[in-house]
């Protein structure tokens, strides 16, 4: 008897099927897996070996059955099964899920089969299957599904077929209804059926998307399956309850849906209100197209699809394996436009929301990815990564960052070197005005690079799916011309078949005419001579002639007969013809006319999708030539600001004057803004979506104006606090301090109005617009802070005392520089100098003294948290500084702060919170997990206690002020 499992919960589910399997016994000669393998299998050889060891799984029909294992998936509840023939090893796999493709290989590598078909029963909607990956890692396995499915495979199944596996076959049944291409697999001895998602146990298949009816689903399950012998197992697809195997004669008794007649079932399944799968929208394309490695690969390879197709891999939870081989393959684009049309193709095919959810998310991704791409790579038509660069999520161990990569928040967590440190420590404020010029061109250089990249996948995208419309169009006309062929052939045919008896009768007709004119000219021979004959010879030729104008009027009458009875077959099949096959041929004849009137449409179609795809190639030829154009004269510009600005600086610490715009330095600095006051110039981040309102209080990162190393020398950030001053100096010649580059100044320095400054000017004045915004809104909090330090001096508290963890030694990272009252100045902006995190967490009402995992003074907070990794998502724990004095979240390996790991500056810091809708899901402690939100990433924090994790909290959210404030 089946045990049945209820209502587990889904961690227990798994433990329950074990349980369940090694309960179950079955009469009618499946043992259950106390009884092992009865009758060792004859004939094995030694490499099957695995097989028989690992027989304590082995579940074996007593009388020849075939290995038989049911395998689960818990996301999606999902069975797969493997059928093999232990003599052969052949094998089938049905519904095989790509989260558990390893799994599922691991399987048949230890029993050594040898899978000849991975059988999806369905197009799923609720999971990617595997079958297209698993091909390229199983020699000579091909996939299958039913034709009416509308997804790809190398078989297309129908009512019958018979899919065999050494002595053993599957016989192929459609039972419709939950999908047009459902069908359920019956074993050749009855004995099982793998029913897909038509009958589930003690329920069957939703039907109210993907072509689902449930009158269908009905007369299927009672034609088709419930027709079945009594005894016969049902392996359904799946099972929410823990279910694992019923038979027809239970489904038949006791499914609370399907023993109910069709008007009663209608309304049932009308009535199921269950919410929509969750992994619809990409699982029905990705199953549709078969989604196989290459596809997976050529695409991964693409900048603008590869975060959709990440999804897929996040989603396999193969990333790491998949991520690592991506970057050794090469960029195709026309294979990869074909496989676009593909999949496009495939989705038109089927739903239309589902093409327009692909298309939105092609573009969608396709716009988030390429603000992560490098922006100076973007001329190249191939993608960056082919060109030896990595995709951002592939993990590295040091060495190359996109330019583009700040460093703020590093997914792989980026390790930054002693002297990116102290290069970032030179930046002064003098380099400010420079950078900002810079970062304002660098930035224009990067939203027309953004801009073009936008266009160019518009048009790719827009290309693609005209080819694929275009493919899909062909396809039908060659349809329409090989019926339209068919018929004429057919019409072809039939006259001749016509004509050629008619031919052969009238020519034995006329062998006969020909016959009975001999006979009559023998008698008129005859006649000729009887009066020259003697007397007695006489007689005897009249009798003889007699005789034979006997045989020959019969002859002639025959002759005659038939000649008539052929006429008047001739006029009758005219007549027929006229009714019968008149009817028949006008019909074929219509249709022909029909058929080739489409034949036209379709090539008008045709015609004109292929006028169209050339529109959009000539666009897209057009719209790159005016980008070049524009980024020649933007770098044209560049050179000469760089030139022009020579004068007003006097960078005597600085090595190379050639500033490095379009070929960055993989060393790059992440440089804290030094001072508020001055333009955010050097704010690290990564391009994100949020671009657009985040454009001018987060200009791009200060990398571009790392000096490249020259002489052997490291690099060197750009200005020192000399040049400042001189800088300031020069500034006070009469000129405004942020009026960098204008028309003035270059007359003051007597130097040419190059065309570009005109606009630099422009840029100018917009930012010192921003800038005394910038300006008026630290005083407003400058005076803020002021009265909150008033009010707080005259509450006499208690805890203000230094307490021994206050009095820890200074940080041993940052070397003193004459920076460092400049810096301590401008960090006064930011928090007031009388701001004590301590004291402020304290009056908070936190026991900060009785939590000893924190090390909490006035200016920093030290401690342990487990971080989630941002692309690879393991939690691991790392040595947490929240540092005041230098505005960051930093990170590092351990509480000696040798090797940092990460930083977040608190500009990039936007909420803070606990996770309550538990999102980290794989969490080590959910309910000590907290979240730190910044502008292009959320970060999963682990608290190792509750105060600390409230005390993190407060800590973190002190340093989302500025950001609220600007
Ligand atoms: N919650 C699951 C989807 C559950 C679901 O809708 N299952 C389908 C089969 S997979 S398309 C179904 O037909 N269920 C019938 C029933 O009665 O439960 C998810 O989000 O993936």
């Amino acid at each position: 008897m089946c045990s049945v499992i209820s209502r587990v919960k889904p961690v227990q589910r798994v433990l329950a099927l074990a349980r369940t399997r090694s309960l179950w016994t079955h009469n009618e000669g499946w043992s259950c897996t106390t009884t092992r393998i009865r009758r060792p299998c004859a004939g094995l050889r030694s490499s099957f070996e695995p097989l028989r060891a690992s027989s304590r799984l082995y579940c074996s029909s007593m009388n020849q059955g075939p290995v038989f294992r049911q395998l689960f998936e818990p996301q999606s509840c999902t069975y797969t099964y493997v059928l093999a023939d232990p003599q052969s090893r052949e094998a089938v796999i049905i519904d095989p899920v790509l989260d558990t493709l390893d799994r599922d290989l691991k399987l048949i590598h230890e029993l050594g089969l040898s899978v000849k078909v991975a059988v999806n029963t369905h197009c799923h909607a609720d999971h990617i299957t595997s079958s297209g990956l698993m091909k390229k890692r199983l020699v000579g396995l091909k996939s299958a599904i039913s034709k009416n499915s509308g997804a790809a495979a190398d078989i297309q199944l129908s009512e019958g077929d018979e899919i065999t596996f050494g002595k053993h076959s599957l016989t192929v049944r459609e039972t419709p209804g939950h999908t047009d291409g459902c069908v359920s697999l019956v074993l050749s001895d009855h004995s099982m059926a793998f029913t897909g998602d038509a009958l589930l146990i003690r329920g069957c298949g939703r039907t109210d998307f993907q072509q689902g009816c449930a009158t269908k689903l009905y007369e299927s399950i009672h034609q088709k399956i419930f027709t079945l012998p009594d005894h016969c197992l049902i392996y359904p697809a799946h099972d929410y309850l823990g279910q694992t195997v019923s038979t027809v004669v239970e489904e038949r008794r006791f499914n609370p849906r399907l023993s109910k007649n069709l008007e009663e079932f209608v309304n049932i399944m009308k009535n199921l209100n269950l919410p929509k799968p969750k992994n619809i929208d990409v699982a029905v394309p990705a199953n549709l197209v078969e989604i196989s490695i290459e596809i997976l690969y050529r695409l991964l390879h693409h900048s603008f699809i590869h975060s959709f197709i990440h999804s897929f891999i996040n989603h396999s939870r193969h990333s790491l394996v998949w991520k690592s081989r991506t970057h050794k393959l090469s960029n195709n684009n026309k294979q990869l436009k074909k496989d676009i049309s593909h999949l496009c193709s495939n989705s038109i095919s089927l739903t239309s929301t589902s093409l327009s959810l692909w298309k939105q998310t092609f573009y969608k991704d396709a716009t988030v990815q390429l603000l992560n791409m490098p922006w100076n790579n973007t001329e190249n038509s191939c993608s960056p990564w082919s060109q030896g660069l990595q995709p951002p999520w592939i993990s590295r161990e040091g060495g190359y960052r996109s330019p583009t990569y700040s460093g703020v928040e590093s997914d792989t967590e980026s390790s930054s070197t002693e002297s990116e440190r102290s290069s970032s420590r030179k930046l002064d404020v003098g380099s400010v005005r420079v950078q900002t010029l810079t970062s304002t061109l660098q930035q224009r250089f990067t939203e027309i690079d953004q801009q073009k990249e936008e266009l160019q996948i518009e048009l790719q995208l827009e290309n693609a799916l005209l080819q694929g419309e275009l493919q899909t169009e062909k396809k039908q006309l060659d349809r329409h011309i090989q019926k339209l062929q068919a018929l004429q052939q057919e019409v072809r045919r039939k006259e001749k078949q016509r004509h050629t008896s008619r031919q052969k009768e009238l020519e034995s007709l006329e062998r006969e005419s020909r016959r009975v004119q001999e006979l009559r000219r023998s008698c008129e021979e005859k006649e000729k001579l009887i009066p020259s004959q003697s007397e007695s010879r006489r007689e005897q030729l009249i009798l003889q002639l007699q005789q034979d104008k006997e045989a020959m009027e019969l002859a002639v009458r025959a002759f005659e007969d038939w000649e008539f009875h052929f006429l008047e077959q001739e006029s009758c099949i005219d007549e027929e013809d006229n009714a019968e096959e008149g009817e028949h041929e006008g019909e074929l004849e219509k249709e022909i006319v029909c058929q080739q009137h489409v034949v036209t449409t379709t090539q008008e179609r045709v015609q004109q999708l292929e006028r169209q795809l050339k529109e959009v190639e000539r666009e897209n030829e057009r719209e790159l030539n005016a980008w070049r154009r524009e980024k020649r004269e933007l770098l044209h510009k560049t050179q000469t600001v760089h030139k022009d600005k020579k004068p007003f600086t006097d960078w005597s610490n600085i090595t190379s004057s050639a500033p490095c715009m379009m070929s960055l330095s993989p060393l790059s600095v992440h440089t804290p803004p030094q001072e508020p006051c001055k333009e955010s110039t050097s704010l690290p981040r990564r391009r994100s979506s949020h671009r657009s309102n985040r454009h001018s209080d987060r200009p791009v990162s200060a990398q571009g104006l790392v000096r490249p190393p020259s002489d052997g020398q490291k690099p060197v950030a750009l200005a020192s606090p000399i040049s400042s001053k001189r800088l300031s100096n020069v500034y006070s010649g009469g000129q405004r301090p942020g009026s960098v580059l204008s028309p003035s100044n270059s007359a003051t320095n007597s130097r040419a109005v190059s065309p570009c400054l005109l606009e630099l000017v422009e840029m100018e004045k917009k930012l010192r617009e921003a800038k005394a915004e910038r300006e008026r809104l630290l005083r407003e909090r400058e005076e803020q802070w002021l009265l909150l330090e008033e009010r707080r001096q005259k509450e006499p508290i208690s805890s203000i005392a230094e307490t021994p963890q206050r009095a820890e030694p200074e940080p041993k990272v940052q070397d003193r520089s004459p920076l460092k009252s400049q810096e301590l100045c401008s960090q006064a902006l930011y928090l007031s100098p009388n701001f004590d995190l301590r004291v402020h967490v304290e009056s908070l009402g936190h026991g900060v003294a009785g939590c000893s995992d924190l090390r909490l003074t006035s200016r920093r907070c030290a401690g342990f948290l487990t971080k989630r990794g941002g692309r690879v998502k393991t939690w691991k724990k790392r040595w947490f500084l929240f540092d005041t004095e230098h505005r960051r979240l930093a990170y590092y390996t351990d509480c000696d702060e040798r090797k940092l790991k990460g930083v977040i500056y608190f500009q990039a810091i936007e909420e803070v919170y606990y996770d309550h809708l538990r999102t980290a899901t794989s969490s080590p402690r959910p309910n000590l997990t907290f979240c730190v939100k910044t502008y292009d990433r959320l970060f999963f924090l682990v608290a190792s206690n509750a105060v600390s994790m409230r005390i993190w909290m407060d800590v973190i959210v002190t340093a989302t002020d500025e950001h609220c404030r600007h």
